[in-house]
């Protein structure tokens, strides 16, 4: 219950807009999680209400009535007495207390003018405190129902707001909304908005299209990154190379290297299980590992490296580049983060190679800081002439376009 209820992203386990039960319980019986586990699985109310958007059955006055009747997770009396019992009983209770106060008042009248001993007035007073009493109960209960229910329509008008929910009219012409499947935009989403709310250092929306231009311009076979965090990066570069292509991503903090093989997974899942013309993930692995020792060891036989993207430690990446330099293919693209805050600092002796060895073409790309519109940054891109040093860049306009973009 906990697990479901939980909507916090957490790096270290898969948020509940992913956690279906299945998959969360294949997760920890280390069972194989199936692609079915991915979808979510409807309670029996919201099954029966299912929109069906093809036609069939659809009635949304019907689909909402049953919604509305749906238990509310947050109300610990929910799991004892059902809602609906709770209505009956209390409703039940303030109409007989209030037959009972009618009954004895009337008697207390009638002693009054009468004389005799049919009711007393503790007896009148506590059948009208019931009555009370259950009525409040009675409302109390309705009211809590209209707030959860609107509260349900803020939230859903929040995730239309991200992109996380689509509107449609269905056949009847109501206006009708569901959940989108979980696919890389929305894995995408939903580590910018934890990124900006926590300053994760996630290269952000602004760096992740320049690199995004960079991939769909060179088409790369084959992409190394080092420093993959929890996939952020990975999945943009994944999207732009399209399918059939392979990207590398190389983690040395397991939490992280364990935290991103979920979220890519999910995320090039959910397009796979799309239409063919909606696949557009390259195929990412993600190696848990330092680079330092992870590319020297594990590259030797591969197909070359056409694009390299260097995120991990900036005081590191000098030596991350010379560590790749002998799998490069003539003519790779090298990417470096965080060239402008680290340019005096960790990443100047790489900055001096690119720069100053003619093995290399590079410029600067200037852009802000991830999340922040007031630290100026900027990303290296170096293309590798190879060893001879004699290639010219082929697209040299290529660097000043996405700067300028
Ligand atoms: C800035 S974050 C990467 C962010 C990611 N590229 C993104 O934009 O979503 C740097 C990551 O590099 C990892 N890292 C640091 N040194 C590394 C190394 N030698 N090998 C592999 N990963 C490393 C860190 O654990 C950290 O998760």
């Amino acid at each position: 219950m906990l697990l479901k209820h939980k909507h916090r992203l957490s790096p270290y386990c898969i948020p509940s807009e992913f956690g279906r039960k299945g998959a969360l319980i294949a997760t920890r019986s280390r069972l194989p999680i199936r692609r079915e586990h991915l979808k979510r699985q409807p309670c029996k109310a919201q099954r029966q209400s299912q929109e069906d958007p093809q036609g069939g059955s659809s009635d949304g006055k019907r689909r909402k009535a049953i919604e509305d009747e749906l238990r509310d997770p947050s109300n610990f009396l929910e799991y004892f007495v059902p809602r609906p019992l709770r209505l009956v009983l209390t409703g039940s209770g303030a109409v007989s207390c209030l037959i009972a106060t009618v009954i004895t008042g009337t008697q207390l009248l009638s002693d009054v003018k009468y004389g005799g001993g049919g009711a007393s007035a503790p007896t009148v007073a506590i059948n009208a405190a019931g009555c009370l009493l259950f009525a409040a109960l009675f409302t109390a209960d309705q009211r809590a129902a209209d707030t959860r229910i609107a509260r349900r329509d803020e939230v859903r008008k929040a995730q239309v707001s991200i992109g996380d929910r689509e509107v449609y009219v269905n056949k009847e012409g109501e206006r009708m909304s569901r959940l989108k499947e979980v696919n890389s935009d929305w894995i995408i989403r939903r580590l910018e908005r934890w990124g900006q709310r926590d300053g994760m250092p996630f290269i952000g929306p602004q760096k992740g299209a320049l690199l995004q231009q960079l991939v769909r311009e060179r088409q790369p076979r084959q992409v190394v990154e080092v420093g993959t965090m929890c996939g952020y990066s990975a999945l943009l570069i994944a999207q732009a190379m399209g399918p059939g292509r392979q990207l590398i991503s190389i983690e040395a903090d397991w939490k992280w290297a364990l935290a991103a093989k979920r979220f890519v997974w999910q995320g090039t899942q959910g397009d796979k299980s799309s239409k063919p013309a909606q696949q557009r993930c390259a195929h990412v692995d993600v190696w848990f590992g330092n680079a330092l020792k992870q590319i020297p060891e594990q590259f030797r036989g591969r197909p070359s490296i056409d694009m390299l993207f260097l995120d991990g430690t900036p005081s590191e990446t000098l030596q991350y580049l010379k560590a790749a330099e002998p799998f490069l293919a003539e003519g790779a693209t090298v990417v470096a983060d965080n060239a402008g805050v680290f340019a005096n600092g960790g990443m100047k002796p790489y900055l001096e190679y690119v720069r100053s060895d003619s093995k290399y073409s590079s410029e600067l790309v200037k852009c802000k800081l991830e999340w922040r519109d007031d630290v100026e940054d900027g990303m290296e891109v170096s293309q590798y002439r190879g060893v001879l040093g004699s290639r010219q860049l082929e697209r040299p306009e290529l660097v000043q376009k996405v700067g300028e973009a």
